[in-house]
């Protein structure tokens, strides 16, 4: 028997509904380790940041919060922002601190149509579809840029300005991450997705990279769309997607809506990935705290067992991933599905019967 891996993992559950599909998630993967006879364990650190945290402390994390978290092999993350504490400070506090801290430049939002799910997309063979939207992560719109109350120009004359940065080299990496995924996959096609009709600038440039970079990758199929047309395209072409590459602000929108497309936010999954290995990625849904529905057991906790999945994929049990999708799928396909999707059953309820599914699901490989 060889020796077990150790894998060490930050834990950060966050707020609202996050504390309560992080502890689904570290259900699952516990329980796959204590399946796993000696193959792999789990030793995880929980950080109790978020907006409880700083309303006692007055910030989202502890000092040197980001240095605390390095030497983690992974970094699994609930969902920040809670009522009491404005969404930006929360923001930018945790979730932006890490991301932008380590360098985790690209996320990586995977859109399953899963069977048993009622979905939105009235789309003839909804089963073929399978989208990736890779979001720019380190830039963009969300670089912080900018500022308010320039020159005390009284009451209702204020200004603010927000600017996006787009660099030649954060558009390459993520433009270059889209195509050398697209080749892993059945249709190898990536669509860049940008808005530079209005955005002459950061957008135009991004454009003049894809075009360059693309031409790195004659086996790829090329598209490209404006973001309003292309959120019209989620919809109305939907079997066009496969990659999609997008700008910080863009692709988290439109992963929400592709999320949604699929039945739900509760279901989509997403990995901050830190490409060059320098720096621990950091696994969580798509979602947010959903302060609507937080405490009542009733979020579900697909979303971050998917992203669980994209964690274990990540540190190299690709088998163990594997099983877990196939798990969930098979929770579904029994109908066995929460209220966003028109269920019955609670947060437990849905976990209880992925960790059941696992060994069915492994029965049958
Ligand atoms: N990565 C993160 O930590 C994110 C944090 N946020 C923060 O979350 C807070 C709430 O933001 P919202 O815009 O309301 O977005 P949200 O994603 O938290 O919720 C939007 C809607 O979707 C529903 N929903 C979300 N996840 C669900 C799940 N797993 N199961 C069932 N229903 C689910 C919610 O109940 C709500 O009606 C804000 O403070 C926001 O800043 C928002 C998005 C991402
Ligand atoms: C902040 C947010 O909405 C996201 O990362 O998806
Ligand atoms: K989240
Ligand atoms: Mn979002």
């Amino acid at each position: 028997m060889s020796e077990t891996k150790r894998i060490r993992l930050a834990v950060i559950p966050g707020d609202g509904i996050g504390t309560e599909v992080v502890e689904a998630g570290l259900r699952i993967i516990n329980h796959l380790a204590e399946a796993s006879n000696g193959k792999f364990e789990f030793e995880s650190d929980f950080f109790p940041w978020g907006c409880e945290y700083y309303l006692e402390h007055g910030k989202m994390m502890e000092e040197g919060g980001v240095e605390r978290l390095r030497g983690y092999d992974a970094i699994y993350f609930g969902a920040v922002g809670f009522p009491g504490v404005p969404d930006h400070v929360s923001l930018w506090g945790l979730r932006l601190a890490i991301c932008q801290g380590f360098d985790q430049w690209a996320n990586i939002r995977p859109i399953e149509f899963l069977p048993g799910v009622p979905r939105r997309l009235n789309h003839p063979d909804v089963d073929s579809l399978n989208w990736v939207l890779i979001r720019e992560n380190s830039e963009g719109e969300y670089s912080g840029i900018g500022g308010r109350n320039f020159s005390g120009r009284g009451l209702g004359k204020e200004v603010a300005v927000q600017s996006a940065l787009f660099t030649e080299h954060g558009c390459e990496r993520i433009i270059r991450y889209a195509f050398d995924l697209a080749r892993t996959r059945k249709r190898k096609k990536v669509t860049s997705i940008t808005k530079s009709n209005a955005q002459q600038y950061g957008m135009v440039l991004w454009d003049e990279v894809f075009s360059r970079v693309s031409k790195d990758y004659p086996d790829v199929e090329t598209d490209q769309w404006l973001v309003d047309a292309a959120a019209a395209q989620f919809v109305l072409k939907p079997e066009e997607l496969e990659v999609v590459v997008a700008s910080n602000l863009f692709a988290d929108i439109l992963s929400d809506l592709g999320s949604a497309l699929a039945g739900s936010l509760g279901l989509a999954a997403s990995a901050n990935i830190n490409p060059e290995g320098n720096t621990p990625s950091m696994f969580e849904s798509v979602h947010g705290s959903a302060p609507d529905i937080a405490g009542q057991g009733i979020s579900n906790p697909i979303g971050a067992i998917g992203s669980a999945a994209l964690m274990l994929d990540h540190l190299g049990l690709n088998e163990e991933a594997e099983l877990i999708n196939k798990a969930i799928a098979e929770t579904t396909r029994q109908g066995i599905l929460t209220r966003d999707l028109g269920g019955t059953y609670n947060t437990d309820e849905i976990t209880d019967s992925i960790i059941e599914n696992l060994s069915k699901v492994k029965a049958e490989i």
